[in-house]
């Protein structure tokens, strides 16, 4: 199956570990790009969409970041359960998951890029790179965009940039966008103020996955909102400088938390993992905010350093529904998920020791 393929490489952005990737997971750019001569696909009819997916999707396979493409075919070609694992890998959008004949996908083998082919607009180009790497991720778009330029004509205007389908998206038609793990300014009820300040300065605060989308296990996605009278330079620039901002703050807030009220962390990370390791049923909401307080309790020292691959790599994603109902190639009810999650998730955490809160026991009674 195609999406085994895909799933059996190792996803590149996911490596755990690197001190620059425990508070910001991801760094993503995407690109909006229109053809000239076909209209946006919101528009279009389908044999124009479908006139769109041909040209697209060779180009697309032939970009040199695609030499291992592991995946690239008309959306109408996955079930519904393969369209939510590209989702919940955040790879598709919620959106594109909802398409059909007309549109399609193409993932390279690392996952480190993705076309979407007629979502909002007839490509949209995301590269991804684990950590704060918005400069990375920038040039493996770039590339990918100059490539499809020499091949393509792109809609494109000297006074206004490139055209989109939304006026929001006009001009670079570029979106840069981090993955951060907030649970310091969750729990010491900053994280308010937080996405306020970083709105006031144009940068929008997404949930897990995307647009329109919650912040499940603490986990938030800040992005730029405006892609017009800045270049892309500019954009990464400032991203990078207010990512390094909310980096601190975060910092900030774990390190208060620790000093004054060490016994709320150290009973929050034991009362998570002691569900994870012993629950018999479990949503994958619960899980999701439980696996982020023990991966704040692994930053913070409580469990071997070793044991972040499993957190990260095995639980964070392969608990999610379609992952599950993927791993047993059948549709699961809610219950049969809840109850396949806690087995798989007693059997993850067997390798992880309880949490090590000796160094914490000097102010515990506090
Ligand atoms: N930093 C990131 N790391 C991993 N995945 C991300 C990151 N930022 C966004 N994504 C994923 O990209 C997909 C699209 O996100 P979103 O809905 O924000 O759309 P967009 O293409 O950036 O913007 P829009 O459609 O609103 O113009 C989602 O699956 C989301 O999870």
């Amino acid at each position: 199956m195609k999406i085994q393929a895909l799933l059996e490489a190792p996803c590149e952005w996911l490596h755990p570990g690197e001190q620059n990737s425990r508070i910001v997971l991801s760094s993503r750019i995407r690109l909006a790009r229109n053809l000239s001569r076909f209209p946006f696909p919101g528009w279009a009819r389908r044999t124009e969409r479908e006139k769109v997916l041909a040209l697209a999707l060779p180009a697309a396979v032939g970009l040199s970041a695609m030499k291992e493409a592991v995946l690239s075919d008309s959306m109408d070609h996955f079930t519904p359960v393969e369209k939510q694992v590209l989702v919940e890998e955040h790879l598709i959008s919620r959106e594109h998951a909802g398409r059909n004949a007309g549109s399609g996908v193409v993932v390279n083998r690392t996952r480190t890029i993705s076309l979407m082919i007629n979502e909002e607009d007839h490509f949209r180009i995301q590269a991804f790179k684990g950590g704060l790497q918005l400069k990375a991720a920038w040039r493996i778009a770039d590339k990918a965009d100059t490539e499809l330029d020499e091949k393509l004509e792109f809609a494109f205007s000297p006074k206004l940039g490139y055209l989109t389908a939304c006026p929001t998206n006009v001009g670079t038609g570029l979106r840069a966008s981090a993955m951060v793990h907030l649970p310091g300014l969750v729990l010491s009820e900053q994280i308010g103020q937080i996405v306020k300040a970083v709105n006031r300065i144009g940068l929008a605060v997404r949930g897990l996955y995307g647009e329109g989308t919650e912040a499940l296990g603490n986990l938030f996605q800040i992005s730029n909102q405006m892609t017009l009278g800045e270049s892309e330079e500019e954009i990464l620039e400032r991203m990078h400088k207010v990512i390094g901002q909310v980096v601190q703050h975060e910092e900030n807030a774990r390190q208060k938390l620790l000093e004054e009220r060490p016994r709320l962390v150290v009973d929050q990370v034991s009362r998570a993992y002691g569900v994870l390791a012993n629950a018999y049923t479990i949503s994958s909401k619960e899980a999701l905010n439980l696996l982020s307080l023990v991966r704040l309790g692994m930053d913070m020292g409580l469990f071997p350093d070793r044991c972040r691959t499993i957190v990260d790599e095995e639980c964070l994603i392969k608990t999610q529904p379609a992952h599950l109902q993927l791993s047993q190639e059948k549709k699961l009810s809610t219950e049969e998920r809840d109850a396949l999650r806690a087995d798989f998730l007693r059997t993850q955490l067997r390798d992880v020791p309880p949490p090590e809160t000796g160094q914490l026991s000097s102010p515990l009674h506090s």
